[in-house]
């Protein structure tokens, strides 16, 4: 049953086992869409029959969960400055995990809930500029 859902997701997605030949599975440097990942993940979870465990409520939780292991990752630590100059590559790459899966779920918490998570941010961003318009220095 699985495997054939795999390999149905493979003919949706024909580029999907190219991809793989990468490291990561994917090539660096190329725009991701949320519209991407929100199909990858449904494909994720169908194939392991765990759409029944993607609720929108669990999903909350599981996001929650993520955003409490990135916060982690900044305890202690004092202030940060940008661009990590002073971090390795292990603690880079490990920040970059905890990011993903917060991504990864809230991304997932829209689809479920039937949302264009890209076009309401776009909207949100219009609203703030809005509340909070521009003042001239001079
Ligand atoms: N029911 C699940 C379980 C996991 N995932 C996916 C989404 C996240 O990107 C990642 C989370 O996996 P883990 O729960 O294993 O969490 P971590 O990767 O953070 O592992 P750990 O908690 O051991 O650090 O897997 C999912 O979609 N649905």
């Amino acid at each position: 049953m699985h495997a054939r859902l795999l390999d149905e997701a493979k003919n949706k997605e024909p580029c999907l086992e190219k991809k793989m030949e990468y490291s990561n599975g994917f090539p660096r440097k190329r725009d991701v869409s949320l519209q991407e990942l929100s199909k990858r993940l449904a494909e994720f979870a169908e194939v392991r029959g765990w759409d029944q465990y993607h609720s929108p409520r669990n999903l909350l939780l599981a996001l929650v969960g993520e955003v409490g292991e990135l916060s982690e990752i900044f305890q202690w630590k004092g202030e940060v400055a940008k661009g990590l100059p002073n971090w390795s590559s292990d603690d880079k790459e490990h920040l970059e995990e905890e990011l993903s899966d917060v991504l990864l779920y809230l991304v997932r918490l829209a689809d479920v809930c039937g949302l264009d998570l890209g076009q309401a941010a776009l909207t949100k961003i219009v609203k703030n500029a809005q509340k909070y318009p521009v003042t001239s220095t001079n």
